[in-house]
């Protein structure tokens, strides 16, 4: 039997049972090499771009796209997602999320956890006693939580198919940390959310292609088979945001048709994305990081397809974030915020979202509010698009200025966010905006191209530099921040253009797999 070697100082001996251990082995043997090849697949397909290769939808599966099916249907628990709160896997925001009166929550250890030992294992153990109603919390303010009775459907993101545990390995290698996060969460709340009528549902996040989707049903049906679980009982949704993905949808769907949950738009990891995937092209800049919207023509020809993709295969779409979140002691700045937040959401509606996300509890109400208004029932799967995307308009690169402001608060929001993530924050408020790990991704490749791409320059002409960059890199973000300022100077300023900015920045959260 493989052991695997546990590096983590954390040892809780329910979610790292040896039962538990053999199971993450089990799925390591089997699938680990496969991932390893899809992430090189990923780097071949990158550098083809870069030597002109081109998007576009496949013909290798024109059939698919061309054909007549759908998904199997959903489990009742699934057909109403018109809000779903999302947030990282600490106890009492746990608590707080599902019992906020969303429908569903996705509990995250992507975008919005950084993955110390500690938080991966105490998220773990925090969904396993929420699933079992043994969850309370008393805050340092004395305030205590306990979970309601009837409370949101619980959905877990694990991490992506980039991202290692380094803390858990097997003859030396790490294991992957999507199977570590899916198999530990599966593996021991499987049959306890069946038993209680509810299922083991998913997000999986930062997929490129369908291949990875099909890596991922495969996983599916083994663990399903191992654990003596009915296929199909695992639902998941893809959220579509890469703009290699978007040429994929239908196969995405088709792949994990037993298993599919519908699409979510990313949205803002597909503006990072957009910018990793052309960075080298010569007619491909984005202007400021504020002017890119859901309403810039790439990124609303994107949202259209992925409704008119799911619908046609019975599917719910599901909208995305808008990142305005309530603002404490600005009754104005308030109102502003709640308005962008209501505009975002009444045009998911009006395009045809099934449901959509929210930041925080505080826009619950809002946001079913527009829904419930927008549409008689709980979904409008039956609505079909009739709308005819193509490859230009995915493509379509947006006009815009990079101003000053610009630059400023890329380098702000990059410095002080991966600040939060190196403490352990993967999700931080920001001059009133959520960010997490896929916003902090944009600045920090925005400011990356700014610098290297011959056209980076501001309004008047002045060309984007280090030195321009630097400029913003204020002496009080240097002294209250010199890691977080260290490791984004290196990320835009190296020729190489970095896959994922986690990738680095695990390396200084894990010091010799020890946790910090
Ligand atoms: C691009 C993407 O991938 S989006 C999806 C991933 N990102 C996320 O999920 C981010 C979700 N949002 C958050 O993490 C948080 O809202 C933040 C970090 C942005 C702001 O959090 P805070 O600074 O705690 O906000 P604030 O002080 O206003 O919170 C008020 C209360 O709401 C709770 N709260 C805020 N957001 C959430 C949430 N998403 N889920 C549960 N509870 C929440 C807080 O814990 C706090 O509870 P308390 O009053 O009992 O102490
Ligand atoms: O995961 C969501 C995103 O917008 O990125
Ligand atoms: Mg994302």
């Amino acid at each position: 039997m493989t052991r695997i070697e546990v590096r983590g100082s954390l040892l809780d001996e329910t979610i790292l049972s040896e039962a538990a251990l053999n199971f993450l082995a089990d799925l390591h043997n089997k699938f680990n090499s496969r991932r390893k090849e899809l992430l090189d697949d990923r780097k071949r397909r990158q550098l083809e771009l870069q030597e002109g290769g081109e998007l576009n939808f496949l013909s290798e599966t024109e059939d698919i796209r061309n054909g007549d099916w759908t998904i199997e249907p959903l489990p009742d628990d699934l057909l109403d997602r018109r809000v779903e709160i999302t947030g990282p896997v600490d106890r009492k925001m746990i608590i707080n999320a599902l019992n906020s009166g969303a429908q569903t929550f996705m509990a995250d250890f992507e975008d919005a956890t950084s993955p110390t030992w500690e938080n991966v294992i105490n998220g773990q153990r925090n969904l396993y006693d929420a699933i079992r109603h043994q969850i309370d919390f008393v805050g340092e303010n004395g305030k205590s939580y306990t979970l309601n009775e009837d409370h949101a459907v619980l959905i877990v993101r694990p991490r992506g198919w980039h991202l290692d545990e380094a803390h858990l390995l097997i003859d030396g290698e790490p294991l992957s940390a999507s199977l570590v996060d899916f198999g530990l969460y599966l593996f021991h709340n499987a049959k306890a959310l069946m038993e209680r009528g509810k299922g083991p549902y998913f997000y999986l996040p930062k997929l490129e292609n369908h291949l990875e989707a099909r890596l991922w049903n495969d996983v599916f049906q083994f663990a399903q088979e191992e654990l003596g679980i009915p296929q199909g009982t695992i639902k998941a949704t893809v959220l579509i945001e890469t703009i290699t993905a978007a040429f994929e949808m239908d196969e995405i769907l088709y792949e994990l048709r037993k298993h599919s949950a519908g699409l979510n738009c990313g949205r803002w990891d597909y503006i990072f994305s957009f910018i990793k995937n052309f960075h080298h092209k010569l007619d491909f800049i984005l202007p400021d990081r504020a002017t890119v919207t859901m309403e810039t023509p790439f990124m609303r020809a994107y949202s259209l397809l992925a409704i008119q993709t799911c619908h046609k295969r019975q599917a719910p779409a599901i909208g995305g974030m808008a990142a305005q979140i309530p603002v404490k002691d600005d009754p104005v700045a308030n109102e502003e915020a709640f308005e962008k937040v209501r505009k975002d959401k009444q045009r998911e509606v009006n395009d045809g979202h099934d449901g959509t996300w929210v930041a925080h509890p505080g826009m619950v109400q809002l946001v079913k509010d527009v829904f419930e208004n927008g549409f008689s029932g709980t979904n409008q799967i039956e609505r079909q698009l009739d709308v005819e995307i193509t490859q230009e308009d995915l493509l379509e690169v947006p006009k815009g200025k990079i101003t000053r402001d610009g630059i400023k608060t890329n380098v702000e929001v990059g410095i002080q966010y991966i600040a939060a993530w190196l403490n352990g924050r993967g999700a931080a408020p920001l001059n009133h905006l959520m960010e997490d790990a896929a916003t902090a991704e944009i600045s920090r490749a925005q400011l990356w191209q700014w610098i290297h791409h011959p056209n980076g320059r501001l309004e008047d002409g002045t060309d984007i530099n280090l030195t321009l960059v630097e400029e913003f890199v204020t002496q009080d973000l240097i002294d209250k921040y010199p890691k977080a300022t260290e490791l984004f100077i290196d990320l835009i300023s190296q020729e190489h253009f970095e896959e994922f900015l986690t990738i680095p920045a695990y390396d200084y959260l894990v010091e010799g797999g020890v946790v910090k």
